[in-house]
């Protein structure tokens, strides 16, 4: 059984399959993510607009909201339709109770008409939620209404953005339906904008704004940047309206399973990894880290089940006159040693998706502990018979680390060269860990003018 990163919905259910409950559990799923939820509203809603909605009793919601916390670690949800004032307060006290990092999609109306809020949870919504969140994500009429001021163009969606952040809430992205079609994005913390280009797309909107929160939760929960996970965020909302698809007579729903990035993220594993391939082979003191057999850099998609989910460099990172040589094309299924560390130590956490191995030697760990990397090691004396090295190793150094450090090394066996693997998000990620432990290597290198050996 492989871990999943496990999200949660607050928010309530359209009839129609389309919106609400029932879009973020698809969106969940597309993106790879276990998504749980607790509804906070039953509305009898179809393509054409809401009908009526009956509001669960508050300690229904708490409930559900305590029934999986208390079993499932969830650090991301997102809140949807939160009605009245007393289901809003209860969100807030639930988020804080468990340290949940809060995506707010801040639903005021059905695409196709009918309000599925009262006028007075937006007061409690902007005094209790938003200072407990990390990101509200008011498409322009909510903007309007959270801000209180008009948006015609983006420079008054900017101004509008950081108007709302004034309630607190760490970041704020006004999505779409500007004259341009483009997201903004802005960070309290930081005070920056990111703005966020697009096109208007053909399609039905019918649970847009659910889809593209829930999948912006998903992207933040996988260990993305906001600008990141927001740009992935608008990718799968384009491709969602885009292959909507007519079911009733009113507006389409989209479709999440259309939104799906249809190559799993390997296009951008891929390019991950080149750009790292790029750094390694410009640096000239990478050189001084590459082992006898030679490193390699490798990184998985995310759910990746075996070594064809893995890239890597077919042929190694070898040094050609103490310089690091990339040697060969970047490709999936190009790697088994540090393919099997990935997908063992995403068994453990699935935001580690990549890994470089380098050179061990008592003098690297120990710079290593100095820029503070979180170290765990394996022996292979302790390996039992009909193990297969790096997973056992792996898990043997995980599990004794309590979690997935940032080296994993081991001093190696008959025949065996010992080893340091640096582990991380992303190939750029260990990339710029390796180098910069690299750049003290060659350091205390040439300061003892022991020239590097080969
Ligand atoms: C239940 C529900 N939540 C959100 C929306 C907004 O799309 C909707 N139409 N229905």
């Amino acid at each position: 059984m492989t871990k999943v990163t496990v999200v949660m919905t607050i928010a309530g259910s359209d009839s129609g399959g389309g919106a609400g409950i029932e879009a973020d559990i698809k969106t969940f799923s597309a993106l790879g993510a276990h998504g749980t939820c607790a509804i906070t509203s039953v509305t009898s809603q179809n393509t054409m607009g809401v009908l009526s909605a009956f509001d669960l009793p508050e300690e229904v919601i708490r409930n559900q909201i305590d029934a999986v916390c208390s079993d499932m670690h969830i650090e991301w949800a997102k809140s949807g339709m939160l009605s009245s004032p007393g289901i809003t307060s209860t969100v807030a006290e639930m988020v804080s109770k468990y340290g949940i990092k809060l995506v707010v999609d801040p639903v005021m109306a059905a695409e196709a008409g009918g309000a599925l809020l009262r006028k007075e949870a937006i007061a409690t919504l902007k005094e209790d939620l938003l200072p407990l969140s990390y990101v509200v994500t008011p498409n322009i009429s909510e903007a309007v209404e959270l801000s209180g001021m008009k948006i015609t163009n983006i420079e008054e969606a900017k101004n509008a953005a950081r108007a709302i952040a004034g309630t607190g809430v760490k970041a704020v992205i006004v999505t779409g339906g500007h004259l341009d079609a483009s997201d903004v994005v802005y960070e309290s913390e930081t005070q920056e904008f990111t703005v966020i280009p697009g096109n208007f797309v053909r399609g039905g909107t019918h649970g847009s704004g659910c889809t593209y929160s829930a999948s912006l939760t998903c992207f933040l929960a996988q260990g993305m940047s906001l600008p990141e996970a927001a740009r992935n965020a608008k990718e799968f909302i384009i491709r969602a309206i885009q292959g909507s698809k007519t079911v009733g007579k009113g507006v389409g729903p989209v479709n999440p399973l259309a939104g799906m990035l249809s190559d799993s993220g390997r296009y951008a594993v891929l390019e991950d990894l080149k750009e790292a391939a790029r750094i390694i082979s410009s640096s000239d003191s990478f050189g001084y880290l590459i082992p006898e057999v030679g490193s390699n850099i490798a990184m998985a998609i995310p759910d990746a089940k075996d070594k064809a989910d893995v890239a890597a460099v077919e042929g190694r990172i070898v040094r050609l006159r103490g310089l690091p040589e990339v040697v060969g094309n970047i490709d999936f299924g190009a790697s088994s040693h540090v393919a099997r560390i990935i997908l063992a130590a995403m068994n453990y956490d699935s935001r580690i998706r990549a890994a470089v191995n380098v050179r061990y030697s008592e003098g690297i760990i120990e710079i290593c502990r100095q820029m503070d990397l979180s170290t765990s090691s394996f022996d292979r004396k302790d390996e039992p018979e009909k193990a297969q090295t790096m997973d056992w190793g792996t898990c043997n150094a995980i599990e004794r680390h309590g979690s997935v450090p940032d080296i994993i090394y081991d001093k190696g066996g008959p025949g065996k060269e010992p080893m340091i693997r640096v582990l991380g998000k992303n190939a750029r990620n260990v990339t710029s860990i390796a180098i910069s432990i690299s750049e003290r290597y060659k350091k205390i290198q040439t300061e003892h003018a022991i020239p590097a050996d080969n």
